[in-house]
Protein backbone atom coordinates (compact mmCIF):
# COMPACT_ATOMS: atom_id res chain seq x y z
CA UNK A 1 0.00 0.00 0.00
CA UNK A 2 1.11 3.56 -0.62
CA UNK A 3 2.07 6.17 2.14
CA UNK A 4 -0.73 7.56 3.17
CA UNK A 5 -2.17 10.76 3.69
CA UNK A 6 -3.22 11.56 7.72
CA UNK A 7 -5.80 14.09 7.92
CA UNK A 8 -7.26 15.47 11.66
CA UNK A 9 -10.67 15.97 12.43
CA UNK A 10 -12.19 14.88 8.92
CA UNK A 11 -15.45 13.44 10.17
CA UNK A 12 -17.40 16.89 8.16
CA UNK A 13 -17.02 19.75 6.34
CA UNK A 14 -13.92 21.12 5.21
CA UNK A 15 -11.57 17.72 6.31
CA UNK A 16 -14.31 15.47 4.74
CA UNK A 17 -14.03 17.13 1.74
CA UNK A 18 -10.20 16.70 1.47
CA UNK A 19 -10.12 13.36 2.71
CA UNK A 20 -13.05 12.36 0.11
CA UNK A 21 -11.21 13.86 -2.96
CA UNK A 22 -7.74 12.32 -1.67
CA UNK A 23 -9.02 8.84 -1.54
CA UNK A 24 -11.00 9.56 -5.18
CA UNK A 25 -7.46 9.80 -6.04
CA UNK A 26 -6.17 6.46 -5.28
CA UNK A 27 -4.30 8.05 -1.96
CA UNK A 28 -4.45 5.97 1.07
CA UNK A 29 -6.28 8.30 3.72
CA UNK A 30 -5.78 7.98 7.75
CA UNK A 31 -8.69 9.85 9.37
CA UNK A 32 -8.92 11.08 12.71
CA UNK A 33 -12.59 12.02 14.11
CA UNK A 34 -13.67 12.91 18.08
CA UNK A 35 -17.66 12.52 17.37
CA UNK A 36 -19.25 9.08 15.54
CA UNK A 37 -21.20 9.73 12.75
CA UNK A 38 -22.15 7.85 9.39
CA UNK A 39 -19.36 9.89 7.42
CA UNK A 40 -16.86 8.00 9.10
CA UNK A 41 -18.56 4.97 8.57
CA UNK A 42 -18.76 5.84 4.87
CA UNK A 43 -15.12 7.01 4.43
CA UNK A 44 -13.88 3.90 6.11
CA UNK A 45 -16.13 1.86 2.90
CA UNK A 46 -14.15 3.69 0.77
CA UNK A 47 -10.75 2.03 2.32
CA UNK A 48 -10.07 4.81 4.65
CA UNK A 49 -7.86 3.34 7.60
CA UNK A 50 -9.80 6.07 11.05
CA UNK A 51 -9.11 6.54 14.49
CA UNK A 52 -10.87 8.15 17.17
CA UNK A 53 -8.84 10.95 18.85
CA UNK A 54 -8.92 14.24 20.97
CA UNK A 55 -6.34 16.44 20.88
CA UNK A 56 -7.93 18.40 24.18
CA UNK A 57 -4.77 16.86 26.36
CA UNK A 58 -1.55 15.45 26.68
CA UNK A 59 -2.31 11.89 27.56
CA UNK A 60 -4.74 11.41 24.57
CA UNK A 61 -2.20 13.32 21.91
CA UNK A 62 0.35 10.76 22.66
CA UNK A 63 -2.24 7.66 22.27
CA UNK A 64 -3.21 9.42 18.79
CA UNK A 65 0.40 9.25 18.21
CA UNK A 66 1.26 6.08 19.14
CA UNK A 67 -1.36 4.64 17.04
CA UNK A 68 -0.83 6.88 13.82
CA UNK A 69 2.52 5.01 13.98
CA UNK A 70 1.54 1.82 14.41
CA UNK A 71 -0.87 2.15 11.24
CA UNK A 72 2.11 3.28 8.88
CA UNK A 73 6.00 3.26 9.13
CA UNK A 74 5.78 6.19 6.21
CA UNK A 75 3.51 9.14 5.37
CA UNK A 76 2.95 11.45 2.15
CA UNK A 77 1.26 13.89 4.39
CA UNK A 78 -0.57 15.20 6.92
CA UNK A 79 -3.25 18.00 7.14
CA UNK A 80 -3.72 19.47 10.35
CA UNK A 81 -7.36 20.11 10.14
CA UNK A 82 -9.17 19.35 13.79
CA UNK A 83 -10.58 22.82 15.01
CA UNK A 84 -12.32 23.80 17.69
CA UNK A 85 -13.71 27.15 17.46
CA UNK A 86 -14.75 28.34 20.47
CA UNK A 87 -15.08 31.43 21.71
CA UNK A 88 -14.93 33.43 25.07
CA UNK A 89 -18.34 33.99 25.73
CA UNK A 90 -18.98 30.69 26.28
CA UNK A 91 -16.28 29.81 28.85
CA UNK A 92 -16.02 30.89 32.36
CA UNK A 93 -12.76 28.96 32.83
CA UNK A 94 -10.39 31.46 30.83
CA UNK A 95 -7.36 29.64 31.61
CA UNK A 96 -8.66 25.98 30.68
CA UNK A 97 -10.31 27.84 26.98
CA UNK A 98 -6.70 29.41 26.07
CA UNK A 99 -5.42 25.72 27.00
CA UNK A 100 -7.51 23.49 24.97
CA UNK A 101 -7.19 26.16 21.82
CA UNK A 102 -3.67 25.92 21.92
CA UNK A 103 -3.48 22.21 22.77
CA UNK A 104 -5.75 21.70 19.44
CA UNK A 105 -4.35 24.26 16.95
CA UNK A 106 -0.76 24.01 18.21
CA UNK A 107 0.41 21.26 20.46
CA UNK A 108 -0.91 19.07 18.85
CA UNK A 109 0.72 19.78 15.58
CA UNK A 110 3.54 20.23 16.77
CA UNK A 111 3.71 17.17 18.18
CA UNK A 112 2.48 14.71 15.46
CA UNK A 113 4.74 16.21 13.42
CA UNK A 114 8.21 16.09 15.03
CA UNK A 115 6.68 12.30 15.77
CA UNK A 116 6.04 12.03 12.56
CA UNK A 117 9.31 13.40 10.83
CA UNK A 118 11.23 10.23 9.81
CA UNK A 119 7.99 9.12 8.31
CA UNK A 120 7.18 11.90 6.14
CA UNK A 121 11.09 12.37 5.34
CA UNK A 122 11.44 8.42 4.24
CA UNK A 123 8.20 8.86 1.65
CA UNK A 124 9.26 8.09 -1.65
CA UNK A 125 8.75 11.21 -3.46
CA UNK A 126 7.84 14.58 -1.72
CA UNK A 127 6.03 14.98 1.21
CA UNK A 128 3.58 17.69 2.46
CA UNK A 129 2.32 18.93 5.77
CA UNK A 130 -0.68 21.71 5.85
CA UNK A 131 -2.03 23.76 8.73
CA UNK A 132 -5.38 24.65 8.33
CA UNK A 133 -4.75 28.21 10.02
CA UNK A 134 -7.54 31.00 9.47
CA UNK A 135 -7.69 34.91 8.44
CA UNK A 136 -7.86 35.92 11.97
CA UNK A 137 -4.33 34.57 12.82
CA UNK A 138 -3.25 38.05 11.47
CA UNK A 139 -6.04 40.47 12.48
CA UNK A 140 -7.02 39.02 16.00
CA UNK A 141 -10.60 38.49 16.70
CA UNK A 142 -12.67 39.76 19.64
CA UNK A 143 -15.30 36.96 20.05
CA UNK A 144 -12.55 34.09 19.35
CA UNK A 145 -9.20 35.30 21.36
CA UNK A 146 -7.78 32.39 22.27
CA UNK A 147 -8.77 30.79 19.19
CA UNK A 148 -7.08 33.29 17.26
CA UNK A 149 -3.88 33.18 19.11
CA UNK A 150 -3.59 29.33 18.60
CA UNK A 151 -3.87 29.43 14.74
CA UNK A 152 -1.18 32.26 14.75
CA UNK A 153 0.61 29.80 16.75
CA UNK A 154 -0.08 27.18 14.46
CA UNK A 155 0.97 29.48 11.95
CA UNK A 156 4.22 30.41 13.38
CA UNK A 157 4.92 26.79 13.18
CA UNK A 158 4.29 26.53 9.48
CA UNK A 159 7.54 28.83 9.09
CA UNK A 160 9.50 26.64 11.90
CA UNK A 161 8.68 23.13 10.38
CA UNK A 162 9.07 24.60 6.97
CA UNK A 163 13.18 25.45 7.75
CA UNK A 164 13.30 22.04 9.62
CA UNK A 165 12.15 19.96 6.99
CA UNK A 166 13.54 20.83 3.93
CA UNK A 167 14.15 20.03 1.44
CA UNK A 168 11.60 16.03 1.92
CA UNK A 169 8.82 17.93 3.10
CA UNK A 170 7.55 21.13 2.43
CA UNK A 171 5.23 22.82 5.02
CA UNK A 172 2.31 25.22 3.93
CA UNK A 173 -0.77 26.68 5.65
CA UNK A 174 -4.33 27.44 4.07
CA UNK A 175 -5.65 29.89 5.61
CA UNK A 176 -9.78 30.70 5.15
CA UNK A 177 -11.88 33.52 5.88
CA UNK A 178 -15.54 32.24 5.75
CA UNK A 179 -15.66 29.04 3.64
CA UNK A 180 -18.55 27.78 5.23
CA UNK A 181 -21.54 28.83 7.18
CA UNK A 182 -22.46 26.80 10.45
CA UNK A 183 -26.04 25.72 11.14
CA UNK A 184 -27.50 28.16 12.96
CA UNK A 185 -26.27 31.07 11.63
CA UNK A 186 -28.87 33.56 10.91
CA UNK A 187 -29.76 36.20 8.13
CA UNK A 188 -28.32 38.82 10.10
CA UNK A 189 -25.11 37.12 10.36
CA UNK A 190 -24.84 35.76 7.08
CA UNK A 191 -25.28 38.93 5.54
CA UNK A 192 -23.04 40.78 7.23
CA UNK A 193 -19.91 37.83 7.08
CA UNK A 194 -20.93 38.09 3.42
CA UNK A 195 -19.90 42.00 3.29
CA UNK A 196 -16.63 40.95 4.63
CA UNK A 197 -15.15 40.27 2.05
CA UNK A 198 -14.61 41.66 -2.02
CA UNK A 199 -16.01 38.77 -3.22
CA UNK A 200 -19.26 38.09 -1.65
CA UNK A 201 -19.45 34.89 -1.53
CA UNK A 202 -19.38 31.66 0.22
CA UNK A 203 -17.09 29.26 -1.39
CA UNK A 204 -17.79 25.96 0.12
CA UNK A 205 -15.35 23.03 0.97
CA UNK A 206 -14.45 22.57 -2.69
CA UNK A 207 -11.80 26.27 -2.04
CA UNK A 208 -10.04 24.14 0.57
CA UNK A 209 -9.95 21.10 -1.69
CA UNK A 210 -8.79 22.99 -4.67
CA UNK A 211 -5.95 24.93 -2.56
CA UNK A 212 -4.90 21.26 -0.79
CA UNK A 213 -4.66 20.44 -4.30
CA UNK A 214 -2.69 23.02 -5.23
CA UNK A 215 -0.02 22.60 -2.48
CA UNK A 216 0.07 18.52 -3.02
CA UNK A 217 1.13 19.61 -6.79
CA UNK A 218 3.35 22.24 -5.97
CA UNK A 219 7.50 21.28 -6.37
CA UNK A 220 8.44 24.70 -5.41
CA UNK A 221 5.94 26.02 -2.27
CA UNK A 222 7.20 25.89 1.08
CA UNK A 223 6.71 28.22 4.74
CA UNK A 224 3.56 29.92 2.52
CA UNK A 225 0.38 30.77 3.33
CA UNK A 226 -2.87 29.80 1.05
CA UNK A 227 -5.01 32.87 1.53
CA UNK A 228 -8.86 32.05 1.11
CA UNK A 229 -10.60 35.34 1.83
CA UNK A 230 -12.19 36.73 -0.95
CA UNK A 231 -10.34 39.78 -0.79
CA UNK A 232 -10.88 40.45 2.44
CA UNK A 233 -7.57 41.85 3.94
CA UNK A 234 -8.75 45.18 1.38
CA UNK A 235 -11.90 45.95 2.83
N1 LIG B 1 -15.33 26.73 7.77
C1 LIG B 1 -14.77 27.94 7.62
O1 LIG B 1 -15.38 28.85 7.05
C2 LIG B 1 -13.40 28.16 8.15
C3 LIG B 1 -12.59 27.12 8.54
N2 LIG B 1 -11.31 27.36 9.01
C4 LIG B 1 -10.46 26.24 9.41
O2 LIG B 1 -10.55 25.17 8.49
C5 LIG B 1 -10.56 23.93 9.17
C6 LIG B 1 -11.82 23.15 8.85
O3 LIG B 1 -12.95 23.96 9.09
P1 LIG B 1 -14.40 23.32 9.35
O4 LIG B 1 -14.57 22.16 8.47
O5 LIG B 1 -15.37 24.44 9.31
O6 LIG B 1 -14.22 22.82 10.86
P2 LIG B 1 -15.28 22.15 11.82
O7 LIG B 1 -15.32 22.92 13.08
O8 LIG B 1 -16.57 21.91 11.12
O9 LIG B 1 -14.62 20.71 12.04
C7 LIG B 1 -13.41 20.54 12.65
C8 LIG B 1 -13.32 19.15 13.23
O10 LIG B 1 -12.35 19.21 14.26
C9 LIG B 1 -12.70 18.26 15.23
N3 LIG B 1 -12.27 18.65 16.57
C10 LIG B 1 -12.68 19.70 17.31
N4 LIG B 1 -12.08 19.68 18.50
C11 LIG B 1 -11.30 18.58 18.52
C12 LIG B 1 -10.45 18.01 19.50
N5 LIG B 1 -10.32 18.52 20.71
N6 LIG B 1 -9.79 16.88 19.16
C13 LIG B 1 -9.95 16.30 17.96
N7 LIG B 1 -10.74 16.80 17.00
C14 LIG B 1 -11.41 17.93 17.28
C15 LIG B 1 -14.22 18.14 15.21
O11 LIG B 1 -14.48 16.77 15.45
P3 LIG B 1 -15.89 16.14 15.80
O12 LIG B 1 -16.89 16.84 14.96
O13 LIG B 1 -15.67 14.72 15.42
O14 LIG B 1 -16.15 16.35 17.24
C16 LIG B 1 -14.61 18.64 13.84
O15 LIG B 1 -15.18 17.65 13.04
C17 LIG B 1 -10.43 24.24 10.66
O16 LIG B 1 -9.09 24.14 11.05
C18 LIG B 1 -10.94 25.66 10.73
O17 LIG B 1 -10.44 26.38 11.84
C19 LIG B 1 -10.83 28.62 9.13
C20 LIG B 1 -11.59 29.68 8.78
C21 LIG B 1 -12.91 29.54 8.22
N1 LIG C 1 -13.10 24.94 13.49
C1 LIG C 1 -13.75 25.93 12.90
N2 LIG C 1 -13.15 27.08 12.67
C2 LIG C 1 -13.82 28.06 12.07
C3 LIG C 1 -15.16 27.89 11.69
C4 LIG C 1 -15.78 26.67 11.96
O1 LIG C 1 -16.97 26.45 11.66
N3 LIG C 1 -15.05 25.72 12.57
N4 LIG C 1 -15.82 28.89 11.06
C5 LIG C 1 -15.27 30.01 10.82
C6 LIG C 1 -16.08 30.99 10.05
O2 LIG C 1 -16.86 30.54 9.06
C7 LIG C 1 -15.90 32.43 10.14
O3 LIG C 1 -14.63 32.81 9.78
C8 LIG C 1 -16.96 33.25 9.45
O4 LIG C 1 -18.17 33.21 10.11
C9 LIG C 1 -13.90 30.32 11.30
N5 LIG C 1 -13.24 29.23 11.84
Amino acid sequence: MNSPVLITGASQRLGLAMADCLLEQGHHVVVTYRTPRSSITMLEDKGATVLQADFSTEAAIDRAIDKIKAISKTYRGVIHNASDWAQEKDSCDKHSLIERMMMVHAIAPYRINLALEAALCSCEGQADIIHMTDYVQETGSEKHMAYAASKAALHNLTLSFAKKLAPQVKVNSIAPALLMFNEGDDDAYKEKALKKSLLEIVPGAKEAVKAMNYLFDSDYITGQTLHLNGGRHLK
